[in-house]
């Protein structure tokens, strides 16, 4: 007799998942490394930016009292006693008509209170001392970069689970971390199962496959945040299948398989988790591609055994696999974003259980319209070159038209949702 399995709702599926997220671990990279990592720390201003009243403009630092009367007729000049460039200090005090040829982003001198621009001056050397005039006056505080203007000491300006996009990376260098506070990577270790399996290297051969599966999940483990580690490919061979999730268990936070969860006599998975003592958290779920996918847990740690079919495999990493390690690197929306859309073409093939069909979504017009990426089918891989959604299709007896609205799952999108799973809205015009 054929075992029976009960489906559970997606929502369902993905809560039991996250009931074992672990506990967030922290290290320091360098600067220079900590680009695509996501920031373990708030991060404060600890100063004033700019720490320094400064001239945004090369021209003339002057005290804007002794321009008042200037104009076209009477330009006013000014004794030049210096020049200063951004890096250095004026020390002396400017007095009465007296400038300081100034640089952007030099400390305004002391007593001045505008800057003039360059071009709006006239320079000229007499008894080889130079000056300037100018054709009209300046309010106090004209052109002057104030401190604190753009960030005020004390701010918080990042907090705990921020990406760390190259804007990040200047506040961070701004404000001295030379070594920055990140979530550890978790690791993701990845088994492909199969004895029809081949790497990419090898020639095609009668009956085999290339397995794709495991580059294609190390991809996406890489693209969610975590580090991978992979164990290899193995033919259907029962033992020596427990005895490799066995010993990557010891070396990884999650275990990740393809292949071998469904019903038939090699798909090993279920005996696997039985012999290794793991408790199957689920392993049918109300959805199509993916409906086989199996997690299971021993000791807190986490076992995904994603469908061998490619399209299946794909979509369970990113609607169950993808929000624990989003999570564990401090993000508060780990599952994937979620949008409304309308349908740009029909799917009218009706199925009781919520399909993902892997799309293309793009504006039009300041519209969102996501149209399928391809051949439907749970063992596809060319659907999934152009996907950068997953369209959600919600169960039921009749299918979808051109025009519906209908909910996407963003796959490239890093904002994320925090539970997409409520008021998965069914289809309408
Ligand atoms: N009698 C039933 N048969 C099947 C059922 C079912 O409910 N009853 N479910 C079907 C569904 S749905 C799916 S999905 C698949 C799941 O199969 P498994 O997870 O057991 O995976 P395999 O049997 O190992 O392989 C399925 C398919 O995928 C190819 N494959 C496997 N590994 C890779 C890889 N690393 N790279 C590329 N392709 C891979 C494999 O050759 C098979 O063609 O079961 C259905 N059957
Ligand atoms: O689990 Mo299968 O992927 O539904 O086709
Ligand atoms: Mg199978």
């Amino acid at each position: 007799m054929v075992e029976r399995r009960e489906p559970i709702a997606v929502g369902d599926a993905v809560q039991r998942v996250m009931e074992f997220a672990f506990q967030e671990k922290i290290e320091f990279v360098p600067l220079l490394q900590a680009h695509g990592r996501f920031l373990a720390e708030e991060v404060a201003a600890d100063d004033d930016v700019p720490a320094f009243n400064r001239s945004p403009y090369d021209g003339y630092a002057i005290r804007a009292i002794d321009s008042q009367e200037a104009n076209s007729e009477d330009p006013v000049t000014f004794h030049v006693v210096g020049e200063i460039g951004a890096g250095f200090l004026f020390e002396k005090e400017v007095g009465f008509r007296q400038a300081v040829r100034i640089m952007t982003g030099a400390p305004i001198p002391k007593g001045c209170d505008a800057v003039v621009m360059l071009e709006l001056t006239n320079s000229f050397e007499e008894n080889n001392q130079m000056y300037m005039s100018i054709k009209r006056s300046f309010q106090a505080g004209t052109n002057i970069s104030y401190k604190g203007e753009d960030i005020q000491k004390g701010e918080i300006l990042l907090n705990k689970g921020q990406y760390i996009n190259p804007g990040v990376v200047a506040l961070l260098a701004t404000f001295g971390y030379d070594q920055v506070p990140v979530f550890r990577k978790t690791i993701v270790g990845v088994i492909a199962t199969g004895s029809e399996l081949l790497e990419p290297s090898e020639s095609l051969q009668p009956g085999k496959i290339r397995n794709s599966n495991a580059y294609m999940i190390m991809a996406q483990i890489e693209r969610a945040g975590a580090t991978v580690k992979y164990f290899g490919k193995f033919s259907d061979n029962l033992n020596q299948c427990i005895e490799v999730v066995k010993k990557a268990l010891q070396e990884v936070d999650i275990l990740i398989t393809t292949g071998g969860v469904s019903v038939g006599d090699y798909d090993y998975l279920p005996a696997i988790y039985e012999a290794i003592g793991a408790n199957v958290l689920f392993n049918k779920v109300a959805m199509r591609p993916g409906s086989v996918t199996t997690v299971a847990q021993r000791d807190g740690q986490l076992l995904f055994g994603l469908s061998g079919n490619p399209s299946a495999c794909y979509v369970g990493f990113e609607l169950f696999a993808r929000p624990i390690i989003r999570e564990a690197q401090g993000s508060k929306q780990p599952h994937l974003r979620k949008e409304r859309a309308v349908l740009g073409s029909d799917f009218k093939k009706a199925n009781p259980f919520t399909r993902f069909v892997r799309g293309k979504a793009f504006y039009q017009n300041g519209q969102l319209v996501a149209l399928p990426s391809g051949f439907d089918k749970s063992s596809a891989v060319s659907s999934l070159v152009e996907a950068n959604a997953l369209i959600v299709l919600p169960g039921g007896s009749r299918g979808y038209e051109t025009g519906m609205q209908v909910d996407v799952l963003l796959l490239e999108d890093l904002q994320g949702s925090e539970w997409p799973w409520n008021n998965i809205v069914k289809s309408y015009r």
